[in-house]
């Protein structure tokens, strides 16, 4: 098992093992997984042979958050195609396995364009189906890449919102390397503060109910070496009254064409908290995670997902008893609201990081200029 307790000055790798990788070993290519659901207990490989394992994979959260969603849906297609299974089929299975973030249908199609294009060029299922891991790969370098530059800018926009550094930056969810190819968006800029010497804190929200803040920031922010402090989604608005939130950096799962932004439930309430303490409110995201076929907020879609995850906790370590495999802490038949997003609306948003530009005040127009720049496409 993976130390989970380093807190050394010294950047280590977030995992002992990647979060994700293709293999091809004698039996067959397989796309390997680092389990989210086990972490921070243990680390532990998850290994699809076939697509539909890995829609299992993505609803299960085994593998989650929206840049890695979108590498993880594009290799899909390619195992698919290299067993020779139906390609499209298994494209329209991994591209639905999740609704809200878009990225899993950028990189889910993305792969299956591929394929059919080099399908009609050659008319060899063999060529399309390297043709579909070659997109799946090129989208994770392309990630690790983009991850870098949105660092980079959403460092020096943090300098220049917040002269004279020691940032207290409180952030939601988990958005560092167990998202991305590289370090990931929102997380990847608090470690490009942390490496310059300017964060003095990042606060972490635990994220209820699936505790991604808990067990997976706080893993990566421990690994990384930098100081945190982990608090229950609630304690958040003592925080910004006591005036130790300096800003807000999350990431977003999509951003509709007003800058509408769909993130992990619980942002939107930072957002009102972080206005009305006069706190900037920053999202960090790729241009792959806009949408310019979602008009607005409402028009996004947002993942209602099973009550259990709220009526019941789950551990790994413990001994299973609800319906859902957890501990019950509300009544048994207890009805529960558990969407798994909220939209934050544009005006609420201080400025959106992308690896292109920083769209700042969020309007239509600014947020389509920067993705102009961008040289891939968006689905359409
Ligand atoms: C860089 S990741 C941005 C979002 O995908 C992240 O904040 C988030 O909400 C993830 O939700 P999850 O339900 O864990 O997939």
């Amino acid at each position: 098992m993976a130390d989970q307790h380093a807190q050394s000055g010294e950047d280590k790798r977030p995992t002992e093992i990647p979060v994700i990788r293709w293999e091809e070993p004698p039996e067959g290519p397989v796309l390997v997984l680092l389990d989210q659901t086990r972490l921070p207990v243990e680390e532990v490989e998850l290994v699809c042979t076939d697509a539909p394992m890995l829609v299992e994979a993505i609803r299960s959260l085994a593998v989650r958050g929206a840049p890695l969603l979108g590498i993880a849906g594009a290799y899909g297609v390619a195992l698919a195609a290299v067993r020779g299974f139906d390609v499209d089929d298994a494209a329209d299975a991994l591209a639905g396995a999740r609704p809200t973030a878009v990225n899993l249908a950028v990189g889910v199609r993305r792969a299956q364009a591929a394929y059919r294009a080099e399908l009609a060029r050659s008319g060899d299922t063999d060529k399309a189906a390297e043709a579909a891991l070659a997109a799946a790969r090129k989208l994770h370098r392309d990630d690790a890449e983009a991850s870098a530059r949105m660092a980079e800018r959403g460092l020096a926009l943090l300098d220049e919102l917040l002269p004279g550094g020691g940032h207290r930056v409180l952030t939601h969810c988990n958005t560092g390397s167990l998202v991305s190819g590289g370090e990931g968006t929102a997380f990847a800029v608090a470690l490009a503060a942390h490496r310059a010497g300017q964060l003095r804190r990042l606060w972490v929200d635990e994220t209820r109910p699936l505790l991604q803040g808990a067990r997976l920031t706080a893993y990566e922010a421990a690994r990384s070496g930098m100081a945190y402090t982990l608090l229950t989604d609630n304690a958040a608005g003592s925080l910004f009254a006591a005036g130790e939130v300096d800003a807000v950096l999350i990431g977003a799962d999509r951003i509709a064409a007003d800058g509408s932004v769909a993130n992990k439930v619980g942002s939107y309430p930072l957002a009102v908290l972080a206005r009305y303490h006069h706190v900037p409110f920053i999202v960090v995201a790729p241009v792959t995670t806009v949408d310019r076929d979602t008009p607005d907020g409402a028009s996004i879609e947002v993942e209602q997902r099973a009550g259990f995850e709220v009526t019941e906790v789950t551990a790994p370590q413990v001994p299973v008893t609800g319906p859902g495999g957890g501990i019950p802490v509300a009544p048994l038949g207890t009805q529960a609201y558990n969407p798994a997003f909220d939209v934050t609306p544009p005006e609420l948003v201080t400025a959106i990081v992308t690896e292109e530009g920083v769209v700042s005040p969020v309007t239509a127009e600014a947020l389509a200029e920067v993705c102009a720049r961008s040289r891939e496409v968006t689905i359409g």
